[in-house]
């Protein structure tokens, strides 16, 4: 990554020009600003050895990347108030719409933030954040994360946070509403009666109870749903490429074959992948039972459209439901159209017994807050105290906080490429201070170092951070104090 081009203020005031006398306001100003329960560290936090009773607990000093009104978050999507909430709180500039944006407004949008939020429509490839010259972290205020190009982000020094498991249990349940509502064709009922036609009819509609479910993906979303289809009375099986126990009686079948062979609902949970692509296909759907149903909530590349609504036209399969599609709109409307989508969209619309939802698996009260308030705290973490735990595509660093006892400590963070002999170069440079406490970690190609450092006068900290900025090896360097 070319250094030039990051205009961030990673020192504290100083790219945005301020001397060192409104540096050390800065810093002053930040005490006891934040709320402590921002500290991710502040659970295990170390005492002194002995030297304080519980009255006398040093504070935790809050680090401050520069002054918090600087920072610039754009949060898309709709992201829950409970997390606008918690960055607004910082003293953060947010900006919060409702939508995704189309690449090229993204673009225009993304130059200036140092803080990105997004759900799963909103997508950060390569070609968009080569323009985010100031993006320090990105949040994806869901599961998936496939929206954003991580490997790119990590080589750029961009970290990203995911919620991984605050709406498993919403898709879950979704996914048994779905299953009684297919087997009982209450979509198309419901249809009939919002035209005013009464349609009284058993043949083709079942009871769950003694059916088998067969899950592909026993993660967060897939083990939950399996424990509610049992107390359903369905038999549960599993097709996972990782061994995995199974919760109450459901028993891991060892190919996607034999799940397909035996199910008679079919449920997908896995990521998007390169090899989760298509699949489910027109060979997988010809292994099916006859009759039987196909679910999916996980991505809508992982089900060949076409290959499902022939199976459907033809009675192959008994019904459909689909929660995600190949694309989406980014907005709510009248926007399900092949027009807009692809043909597969007027396709889809016209088989019975399909349910079509609009990707709201993890669309309920419950898990929007929730996930807000868990990806803006590790936003914050990141930003003020440059930690990483639970990152998705950088290494997991953290350290103790430092405490209001330790007024000439710095944290530097130095993100760089993991190549050998860095730490020792890295190390000259902080030894003409105290190296208190320092953790790296690497991951791939990209490797994170925190260190806290003592006896550092404001005076020398640009060019500590200079020379630390100077060294072939840099991706990103942060000093927060
Ligand atoms: N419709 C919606 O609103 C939502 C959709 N999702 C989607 O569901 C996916 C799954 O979510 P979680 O259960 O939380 O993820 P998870 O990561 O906990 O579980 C995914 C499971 O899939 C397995 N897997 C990976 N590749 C596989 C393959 N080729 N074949 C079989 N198994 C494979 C993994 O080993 C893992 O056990 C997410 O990645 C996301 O794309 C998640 C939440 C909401
Ligand atoms: O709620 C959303 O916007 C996306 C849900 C989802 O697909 C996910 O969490 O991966």
């Amino acid at each position: 990554m070319p250094s030039a081009a990051r205009d961030i203020p990673i020192v504290n005031g100083h790219s945005n020009g301020r001397d060192e006398a409104s540096l050390a306001r800065t810093v002053s100003n930040s005490f006891g600003t934040l709320d402590l329960s921002t500290s991710p560290s502040a659970t295990f936090h170390t005492q002194h050895s002995g030297s304080y009773g519980s009255a006398q607990k040093p504070s935790t000093k809050q680090l401050k990347p520069f002054a918090t009104q600087d920072v610039k978050v754009l949060l898309l999507e709709n992201v829950n108030k409970t997390g606008q909430d918690i960055l607004r709180k910082q003293g953060y500039q947010v900006e919060a719409l409702k939508t995704s944006l189309p690449e090229d407004q993204l673009i225009d949008k993304i130059r200036d933030v140092h803080v990105i939020g997004i759900r799963s429509k909103t997508q950060l490839s390569a070609n968009v954040l080569k323009h985010a010259k100031n993006l320090i972290v990105i949040g994806c205020f869901c599961i998936g994360t496939n929206q954003v190009d991580l490997q790119y982000a990590a080589q750029n020094g961009i970290c990203v946070f995911n919620s991984p498991f605050s709406n498993s249990r919403s898709v879950a349940e979704l996914m048994i509403g779905e299953i009684i509502t297919l087997a009982r064709q209450l979509g198309d009922r419901s249809n009939e009666m919002h035209q005013g036609v009464w349609n009284k009819v058993s043949a083709g509609c079942w009871e769950v109870r003694g059916k088998t479910l067969g899950i592909v993906g026993y993660g967060h979303v897939g083990s939950q749903l399996s424990v509610l289809a049992e107390a359903m009375g369905m038999k549960v099986i599993y097709y996972d490429v990782v061994n995995l126990m199974g919760l109450g009686t459901a028993t891991q079948v060892h190919t996607l074959e034999q799940l397909l062979q035996q199910a008679d609902f079919v449920t997908l949970h896995v990521p998007e992948l390169p090899e989760t692509i298509n699949l489910i296909s027109a060979k997988e759907i010809e292994q099916m039972k006859r009759g039987a149903y196909l679910l999916n909530a996980s991505r809508g590349s992982v089900v060949d459209i076409p290959a499902l609504v022939s199976a459907l036209q033809s009675g192959k399969l008994a019904g459909a439901a689909l929660d995600v599609y190949p694309n989406e709109p980014g907005s709510n409307g009248p926007t399900f159209t092949s027009s807009k989508l692809g043909s597969w969209a007027d396709d889809l619309r016209g088989v019975n017994n399909v349910l079509l939802t609009p990707h709201i698996g993890g669309s309920t009260e419950e898990a929007q807050s929730a996930i807000g308030v868990e990806v803006a705290e590790s936003l914050v973490n990141y930003v003020n105290l440059g930690t990483t735990s639970a990152a998705v595509n950088m290494p997991e660093v953290t350290l103790r906080s430092l405490t209001m006892d330790e007024p000439n400590h710095v944290r530097v963070i130095y993100i760089h490429r993991n190549v050998p002999g860095v730490l020792r170069k890295v190390n000259e440079i902080l030894g003409d201070h105290n190296v208190d406490k320092q953790m790296t970690d690497s991951r791939g190609e990209v490797a994170y170092l925190m260190a806290d450092i003592s006896n550092v006068n404001v005076s020398e900290i640009k060019d500590l951070y200079q020379h630390l900025e100077d060294l072939g090896s840099r991706i990103r360097t942060r000093v927060l104090y």
